[in-house]
């Protein structure tokens, strides 16, 4: 395993290190390719920037923006009524102002998302743009009737002077994006992208990682806008046309331009295309076409070059590392600490009821959790053991009766909040998102600083594997597991675990129950678990309620429940199962 030290170091240092071979790269362009390439050279990257802020919407938040061009739109508008204000800063202070302004715009497009997916999203996201398109075509950039063209940086006047300008800012505008795509607003991008539900319940806000999304990919396609009115001095909406923000919108989902990579290769692709149709003297409309069929191919595989690139190569990477390290899991676990007393009621719930249509899910449940506890609830198919879990985490706001934690009144929180003030679950269903490392994971769901060690720490102590690995190459039983580690480190004062263990082993049940015991001890949380493995909940929990047909019908110390007539009845169909 890489140190932890040398990994946060890694961290930080590549990506500068990355971008400053970039802008070496750039300035050798910048003087040895000739007028005509210099100027498609600032094309590609002004491309780039453009596509590289629609990847955020599309590749890692998983929603449509058909109108990133419209955003560019924006900035280039406000850099050229700067100039033509021959307002104080200058291009670069312009350029920054556009990007805002754009990204402004872009929490406003986005308000819809909250509410709005898919095909529904894209109507809007076209709609805008097309409005937008016909309104700049009326009333036409500032400076633009009579000639006034955008002033450009003083050192970097000259097109290849304004080239290496533009490979500085895509420089800035790339470390910018790798920051935020491996700190917490990319993990909730991401999350949010996999599942809803797993991001309010890591105590994130939905509305914020979509806001934020469309924000930041605004902010690019502003930069590239005012990049574009600097280029070409004079802006014209021709340059901003809806049906070119759908084909950067292909060429988005075909890349996956949320990577850095893929979306240089996309700005080449958004250049290259049309120019070699010239070359063969095709008219280069037919760009769209290609661009068409690309999108087409790139929604009918459901994966983007980027991720399959990466994916294999991660998929090898896991291989070899699985082959160099035993299966921790299959460890014995770790020494137990001298456990604890269950101390004050916690979770007190009273009377919850939930209905769906005439089906009485849960009907008049009452539930004590104490402090440091591990109960385990438990009930046959259907028994409402997953209604439970969804109404006490805040899913099911439409339920009766009653529920505190540490005495406070939980009803009318969202899932968010609840998880804030320390209620976390896990989920029965995979909500475990497959596009980050196991570290960011952690770091998201936890939601307070840890240190590499901390981390390393817990997810030994779990079974799970290394920090670095993706979850991508990790099995759906290890990814619970992953879960449950992280949900742990986010040191809430109770977790509720709906089936930990499905899709584990035998081996790995019996070591799961071993370190869930452990829990309360070790760190300080109650635990709720929710099981069809009676054996892990014989080994797990001193206290057990059995619900049935959505009531509890037994409740209490585990040898009294598991030996009560109506659980064996209720719960195994016949009593010698017991
Ligand atoms: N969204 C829903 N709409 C309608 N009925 C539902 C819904 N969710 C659950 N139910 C019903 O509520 C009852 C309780 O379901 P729930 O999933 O909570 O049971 P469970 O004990 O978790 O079952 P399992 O062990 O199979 O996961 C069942 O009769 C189920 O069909």
């Amino acid at each position: 395993m890489l140190r932890a030290d040398r990994r946060t170091i890694l961290r930080y240092v590549l990506p500068f290190a990355v971008a400053i071979v970039g802008i070496l790269v750039g300035y050798v362009l910048s003087i040895t390719l000739s007028g005509y390439f210099v100027y498609l050279g600032i094309s590609v990257v002004v491309a780039t920037i453009a596509i590289l802020g629609l990847g955020i919407v599309t590749g890692s938040a998983g929603m449509i923006s058909l109108c990133q061009l419209t955003f560019a739109a924006v900035g280039a508008w406000v850099v050229s009524g700067l100039n033509v204000m021959d307002a104080p800063g200058g291009f670069v202070v312009w350029l920054v102002l556009g990007g805002i302004a754009a990204g402004i715009v872009g929490i406003i497009i986005g308000l819809p998302a909250l509410r709005l997916r898919g095909v529904n999203l894209a109507v809007v996201t076209l709609g805008f743009a097309a409005a937008a398109d016909v309104t700049l075509v009326q009333i036409q950039f500032p400076g633009a009737a009579d000639g006034n063209s955008v002033l450009r940086p003083n050192a970097f006047s000259t097109d290849p002077q304004f080239f290496f300008f533009s490979v500085i800012v895509l420089a800035v505008c790339a470390v910018a994006i790798y920051f935020l795509q491996n700190g917490r607003w990319g993990a909730g991008w991401k999350s949010v992208a996999f599942s809803e539900r797993g991001t309010a319940s890591a105590g994130a806000s939905v509305s914020v990682s979509k806001l934020t999304a469309f924000a930041v990919s605004a902010t690019l396609g502003g930069i590239s806008g005012g990049l574009i009115a600097g280029q070409v001095g004079l802006a014209f909406a021709s340059s901003f046309q809806p049906l070119q923000s759908l084909a950067l919108y292909v060429l988005s989902i075909m890349t996956g331009a949320h990577l850095i990579d893929m979306a240089i290769l996309g700005g080449i692709l958004w250049i290259a295309v049309p120019e070699i149709l010239k070359r063969f003297g095709i008219q280069q409309d037919w760009g769209f076409v290609i661009f068409g069929a690309l999108g087409v191919q790139a929604l009918a595989s459901g994966s983007t070059l980027g991720g399959a690139i990466r994916n294999a190569w991660w998929k090898r990477q896991a291989r070899v590392q699985a082959a160099g390290r035993a299966d921790t899991l299959d460890e014995p676990a770790p020494q137990a600490p001298a456990s604890v007393e269950p101390g004050a009621p916690l979770l007190v719930v009273q009377n919850l009821g939930v209905a769906f249509g005439s089906v009485k899910a849960l009907d008049g449940v009452d539930i004590v959790v104490r402090e440091n506890s591990i109960t385990g609830l438990i009930g046959p198919n259907g028994a409402g053991k997953s209604t439970f879990v969804d109404a006490i985490s805040g899913f099911l706001p439409q339920h009766t009766g009653t529920v505190t934690l540490a005495g406070r009144p939980l009803n009318g929180l969202n899932p968010t909040k609840r998880a804030r003030i320390g209620l976390r679950r896990t989920f029965q269903q995979d909500r475990v998102p497959p596009s980050l490392t196991i570290e960011a994971y952690v770091r998201f769901v936890a939601r307070r600083k840890l240190t590499a060690t901390q981390i390393d720490d817990a997810l030994e102590f779990f079974g799970c594997p290394p920090a670095r690995t993706r979850l991508l190459n990790v099995d759906v039983g290890t990814r619970r597991l992953v879960e449950v580690a992280a949900n742990v480190l986010a040191a809430p004062r109770i977790v509720l675990l709906d089936e930990p263990a499905a899709g584990l082993s035998l081996d790995e049940h019996i070591a799961l129950g071993e370190r869930l015991r452990q829990v309360p001890a070790r760190f300080g949380i109650a635990v709720v678990l929710i099981e069809h493995d009676l054996e892990l909940v014989r080994t797990v929990c001193q206290e057990i309620t059995v619900l049935d047909f959505g009531q509890v019908i037994a409740s209490g110390p585990q040898a009294d429940v598991l030996a009560d007539p109506a659980v064996m009845k209720a719960y195994m169909g016949e009593t010698e199962m017991l």
